[in-house]
């Protein structure tokens, strides 16, 4: 096994996406604790910092409650902070960053305060424009209290507020001029409005509770708070929620939707649905694509927890190869968890990930995993298996080859730490001390999900919907 793959021991694994939630009790019902179980369900796309802004439709218009920190849900908010949160409409988010730092002061959602009142957003996506229209704002008088690309997005909201009769006008002039991927959930002082960019990168779907209604990026979350599903807002969509009910804009929906692939094989959560198809029924399928496309003997398949376990599942489906289960997953390790320092002795995925001895020894293993990054997690399992007395681990990869840099939302590394840019199946499957590799084919990737949906695989072919940015997305405003 290649010693050099753990030299990166800090940053094993994807960093995920953003999570964003809103509620608007049309009966005036508070909503800060929907908000706060809406972002719990939603906690595994962002683990940095939460927030949650609310306001009362009733009272002074422009009155806005937030709070908002580093940290997870339940470590920021407290029975007592939910209880000064008073309000019938509200926006939450969970961050993952991807452009601006890791900070208190880029936590979201956002708030605005101008003149026709106050606006709030929560953005999950990445813009590639964003640097420049920064530029243009900032030289035109504008002052940034963040460094994130978001920042810009509620600017020119608020801009264009100003020469339009409606909020919804405005959030439609502003995606005229940003270019990414954005899921936005906006919230003025009578109005909550959900947004998804015309290609569609991100999930974002509509609730009802009630007389409540709900906008969120996963549908998990609308279980989460007893909301029946309503639909996806369709990409290029403004839905305006107002005390009338809802009222959609479908007037921007003309491009090549180009839909996340990797929300299916890892981000969302199995139990969401993505534009009308399962994440966890995609799962199962790329696990029987995996057994079509490389098949070989062994006594048992497991998944590295948690997003390899469907597939595993699906592999073992079509192969009538048990499925087992051979790690135990420490569920108590966050994004915030400390990571050890390279010179100690213990390592970020032993702490994550231990071996059931008694299940591997002197079995031929398939391990299942959803990806391989920088190669990290695969090494030390498989050496872990080895280790615990495992005959043969034979790798399956229910995705392809991870190979080039996202821009629309994905914070993921460089292309030269990714382990598949500059490296053969043969040479990676020998880095991970593995008996066999096998990675799924760009090909079958239309087979995950319903036929004739398009969707976006740039991280795995090079192939960008859209021009990618020649900076660096992060922006120079980090440095
Ligand atoms: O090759 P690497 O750089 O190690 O990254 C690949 C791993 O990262 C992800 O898991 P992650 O540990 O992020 O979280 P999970 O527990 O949600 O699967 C993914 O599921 C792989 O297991
Ligand atoms: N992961 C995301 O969706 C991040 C949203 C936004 N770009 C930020 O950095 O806060
Ligand atoms: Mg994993």
């Amino acid at each position: 096994m290649n010693q050099n793959i753990f030299e990166n021991e800090f940053t094993d694994g994807i960093h995920e996406e953003c999570g964003v939630f809103g509620i608007y009790d049309l009966d005036g019902g508070e909503v800060a604790s929907s908000i706060y179980y809406g972002l719990f369900a939603l906690q595994h796309r962002g683990q940095e910092s939460c927030g949650i802004a609310v306001s009362d439709t009733k009272g002074p218009k422009g009155k806005v409650l937030a709070y908002k920190d580093m940290g997870l849900v339940n470590e920021v908010f407290t029975p007592e902070t939910l209880d000064k949160l008073n309000g019938n409409i509200g926006i939450g988010h969970v961050r993952y960053s991807t452009a601006g730092s890791s900070s208190r002061e880029n936590a979201q959602p956002l708030v605005l305060n101008y003149v026709k009142g106050t606006l709030g957003i929560a953005h999950n996506g990445n813009l590639i424009n964003a640097i420049e229209l920064r530029k243009e704002l900032e030289y035109t008088g504008a002052i940034f209290q963040t460094t994130i690309d978001s920042e810009v997005i509620a600017y020119h909201i608020a801009r264009e507020r100003l020469n339009c009769g409606a909020v919804e006008q405005a959030v439609a002039r502003a995606m005229d001029k940003i270019k990414g991927a954005y899921s936005l959930i906006v919230m003025s002082p009578r109005k909550l409005i959900g947004a998804r960019d015309p290609y569609g990168f991100k999930p974002l779907c509509v609730g009802k509770r009630d007389n409540a209604y709900v906008l969120a990026s996963e549908t998990c979350a609308l279980d989460a708070v007893g909301a029946e599903f309503i639909r996806d807002v369709l990409p290029g969509e403004i839905v305006t929620i107002n005390s009338d009910g809802i009222v959609s804009d479908t007037s921007r929906c003309n491009q090549k939707i180009s839909r996340c692939i990797f929300e299916y094989i890892y981000f969302a959560r199995p139990d969401s649905t993505f534009d009308g198809v399962s994440v966890y029924n995609s799962r199962i399928m790329a696990g029987r694509l995996l057994a079509k496309l490389h098949p070989v003997e062994a006594d048992l398949v497991v998944g590295v927890p948690e997003s390899g376990n469907d597939a595993a599942l699906g592999y073992s489906l079509e192969t009538d190869i048990p499925y087992g289960k051979a790690f135990v997953k420490n569920n108590y390790v966050g994004r915030t968890f400390i990571k050890p320092k390279q010179n100690q002795r213990e390592t970020s995925v032993r702490i994550k990930l231990n071996v059931l001895k008694e299940v591997v020894k002197d079995k031929r293993i398939i391990m299942i995993d959803d990806s391989i990054v920088r190669g990290t997690t695969s090494a030390r399992i498989v050496g872990m298996l080895k280790a615990a007395g495992a005959k043969e681990v034979h790798v399956r990869i229910s995705s392809p080859p991870f190979k080039y840099p996202c821009y629309f939302g994905t914070d993921i590394p460089s292309g030269d730490q990714l382990i598949a840019t500059g490296h053969t199946i043969e040479e990676i499957r020998n880095m991970i001390g593995a008996d066999s590799l096998g990675y799924l084919e760009v090909e079958t990737l239309p087979e995950l999900i319903d036929e004739g949906m398009t969707f976006c695989d740039g991280c795995f072919t090079g192939n960008y919907p859209m021009e990618p940015p020649e900076d660096d997305i992060r922006g120079e405003y980090e440095r």
